[in-house]
């Protein structure tokens, strides 16, 4: 439990309309508000659940009535002066999770809340689902010095920090013999009297650099060792005491701490844990927010004395949100915390580790704390929340590039039953998985199949997937392979092909390929992959790949224009170009776009297209290139591409997957990139998506609004063609295009 005395966000005048009741209610993400009247007294409670069951008495009421009307009038309430021990069984009887607290007056002075699973430290919030808190510890690493602590400062901002911290100490009420004198007290002692008289800062000195990280919207946070200070800093207004491992025993400085009404961060080093547990039901009588840091104090800290382990029954023993305090080497074992449960992070931090002084030693440099940051940052997201494993799109790629499938060890013929011996195991993967064997195993053929042929799902079922006559309002095409097309074309009439070339395609005499022409139009789309892994970059500033790409480019423009002989109806056939920019290990900085957009630009001026359209190919924030996580930087933003479409009268194919995960990555509304993107596009591929890089999903299964896209379409691109692009849609005689268009009839 917590005693919230920082009112602002939970009151609400009796005279103000219901409506500015509501709007705190959201902002506070409390569900609740306290209704005061003029002079501050307690006039009820406004909860969800309070103005629900009001409008269903009132239906018709306006939304100006007042909140004093709605409230409940009969809202619980305690005496301020109630010890948190016995508030606490009050909690979750009648779903109460707010108890405000008002003095003999019945001025409302505060709210209980029963919560201790989130802290909040400035505008953070602090606990499970929250990304860790990471704090740059300075302590005395200044030196004295306000100029090297406000350069601190801004070192932490650009390494990331989520807070800068600091010590504060008043030399004459913390030693025995007032101010810096060590007569007579131990080496360890002395040394260390000696360092704070030399190179602490008074608070007023402090102050000055405190405000200087608010100024850079960095938190601030420090460590009182005395009294005085905790009285300093709370009169400057610290949203946060940290209380050093050293002070974890002194309960009186935790009873003065603890009472100010703001969060405390406990570093529990050097101590037993009785002390603990002695110290965590001394700071639950206080009603307030704390967290406590797994610390070994020692300078720089034996990996072997660290116990990670531990943080897990510090969380199970104080019963509340935990950290760690890190002295040792380096800033794996802090990352190492994260991966453990630690929600805060504190390590110190320097500019010079062979400064005078015993915390520089152990302090990491800004470049080092960058590196931890980044780090803690990636294990985050590498933490997953343990639900189900599932395949990623990325393995699902690979899977069917490297895993197995059943296949027919002989010719097959339609009526035949399928016995052990006409099953082989082989790769790739693109058909039924190993494991389905039993499953196939004495099922009759609906199909003929030659020796090494795919069994797929459909040949566990009656029913056989094939196309028929679709109807659309646009013309609507397959994406079809070489191998493929003629099987995909057996019982339906697209408006053309797209044929998706391997680079193996573009050797293969077309002759070779057709035997009559087809009454059809066609598109092409480059091949993904060239020989030696090769990857067309025309946005490449290395010149080699560069002239490379528009060869590459060039040489699957001439193979597009020679195909026109097998297509009469098609006078100018599309082909689609994804153009290049990307990098494999991080997004580059959005500035970087223009010259490398220039580069594309300049690329597209070399090549011949005469008879032929380019289209570029909008493009994922992720693509799985070469069956890993990559970077796309160019056709990703909406805005940049259009801007590109636009300037270099390029036409754009719309991947409808690829442009929702990057309005997902982005951050937009989907709506806003079909509007920028649909005016310039001459193609389009239909494809679902979840997520920043879940592509290829089938029509219906991801997160696009299909009704909203096709009415989008029709307004702002009628008339342009399209491909489902399903991944994988060509298997199992074409499952899954049959699946994509019988859906997407209803809608274009
Ligand atoms: C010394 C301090 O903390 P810890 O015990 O975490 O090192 C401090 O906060 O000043």
């Amino acid at each position: 439990m917590i005693i919230e005395r920082n009112l602002a966000p939970y009151i609400v005048f009796a005279q103000d309309p219901v409506l500015v009741g509501l709007q705190k209610i959201s902002a506070n993400r409390e569900r609740i508000v306290f209704c005061v009247d003029e002079h501050g007294i307690l006039r009820g409670s406004l909860s969800d659940g309070d103005f629900r069951r009001w409008i269903i008495a009132n239906p018709t009421s306006s939304l100006e009535i007042s909140s004093g009307e709605v409230a409940n009038a009969t809202v619980r309430s305690a005496a301020a002066s109630t010890n948190p021990a016995e508030l606490a069984p009050l909690f979750g009887r009648g779903g109460i999770s707010h108890i405000p607290l008002v003095d003999d007056r019945g001025h409302l002075v505060g709210i209980a809340i029963d919560r201790d699973d989130v802290l909040r430290i400035s505008d953070r919030e602090i606990g499970e689902g929250h990304p860790a808190f990471v704090i740059a510890e300075v302590g005395n690493n200044h030196n004295g010095s306000i100029d090297l602590a406000k350069h601190l400062v801004d070192l932490a901002v650009e390494a990331g920090a989520d807070a800068v911290k600091f010590q504060l100490r008043d030399l004459e009420a913390l030693y025995r013999q007032g101010g810096g004198a060590s007569g007579g007290e131990d080496l360890g002692v002395q040394y260390t009297l000696d360092l704070l008289a030399k190179y602490s800062l008074p608070a007023e000195s402090l102050f000055r650099v405190f405000d200087h990280a608010r100024e850079r919207g960095i938190a601030v946070m420090c460590t009182p060792w005395d009294a005085p200070s905790v009285q300093a800093l709370v009169d400057y207004g610290i949203p946060a005491l940290k209380i050093a491992s050293a002070d974890l025993t002194n309960h009186e400085l935790l009873r003065d701490a603890g009472s100010r009404q703001v969060p405390l961060v406990l570093s529990t080093g050097m101590s037993r844990e009785e002390e603990i547990l002695e110290t965590t039901a001394l700071l639950r009588t206080l009603g307030t927010g704390f967290a406590l840091l797994h610390c070994q104090s020692t300078y720089p800290a034996p990996f072997k004395d660290v116990n990670l382990a531990y943080l897990e029954r510090l969380a199970e023993i104080g019963d509340c949100i935990v950290g760690y305090s890190g002295h040792e080497r380096g800033w794996h074992v802090p990352v190492a915390a994260v991966a453990r449960g630690a929600r805060i992070i504190e390590k110190h931090f320097t500019v010079d580790r062979t400064m005078e002084g015993n915390d520089h030693t152990v302090s990491l440099l800004p470049g080092e704390f960058a590196t931890m940051v980044q780090q803690i940052r990636e294990v985050e997201s590498a933490m997953g929340d343990a639900s189900p494993r599932v395949v990623s799109t990325g393995e699902q790629m690979n899977r069917v590039n490297l895993a197995k499938s059943l296949v027919a060890a002989r010719p097959l013929a339609v009526g035949e039953v399928i016995h052990e011996a006409d099953v082989a195991v082989k790769s790739p993967g693109r058909g039924l998985q190993p494991n389905a064997l039993s499953q196939l195993l004495g099922r009759t053929l609906r199909r003929d199949l030659a020796a090494g042929d795919f069994f797929f799902a459909g040949d566990l079922t009656d029913t056989v997937s094939v196309g028929r006559q679709f109807e659309f309002r646009r013309p609507w095409g397959l994406p079809v392979r070489y191998h493929d097309f003629a099987a995909l074309i057996a019982d339906c009439t697209p408006d053309f092909l797209e044929f998706h070339f391997s680079y193996k395609d573009l050797e293969l005499d077309p002759a070779t390929v057709f035997d009559r022409p087809l009454d059809m139009g066609f598109t092409t789309h480059l091949p993904d992959l060239f020989p030696g892994d090769f990857l067309v970059d025309l946005a490449s500033r290395d010149d080699e790949v560069w002239e490379r790409s528009i060869a590459e480019v060039q040489r699957t423009i001439d193979v597009t224009r020679s195909l026109k002989q097998w297509f009469p109806r098609e006078t100018e056939p599309i082909m689609v170009v994804t153009m290049g920019g990307f990098t494999k290990d991080r997004h580059l900085d959005p500035a970087e776009r223009p010259a490398m957009y220039a580069r594309v630009a300049d690329a597209l001026a070399r090549l011949d297209t005469t008879g032929v359209r380019i289209a570029a190919q909008t493009l994922p924030p992720h693509p799985w290139l070469m069956g890993g996580q990559a970077f796309h930087n160019l056709f990703v933003d909406p805005r940049d591409t259009a801007e590109f479409a636009l300037t270099t009268g390029t036409g754009l194919c719309f991947d409808v997957s690829h442009s929702k995960l990057a309005a997902n990555f982005l951050g937009i509304a989907f709506s806003e990139v079909v509007a920028a993107l649909a005016p310039l596009t001459t193609h389009l591929h239909l494809v679902d998506a979840t997520g920043i890089d879940g592509e290829g999903v089938q029509v219906g299964e991801g997160e696009v609004d299909w009704p909203q896209l096709a009415a989008a379409l029709d307004e702002l691109a009628p008339g342009v063609s399209f491909i489902p692009e399903i991944w994988q849609g060509h298997v199992d005689s074409g499952a899954g295009f049959w699946t994509a268009l019988d859906r997407l009839e209803q809608w274009l």
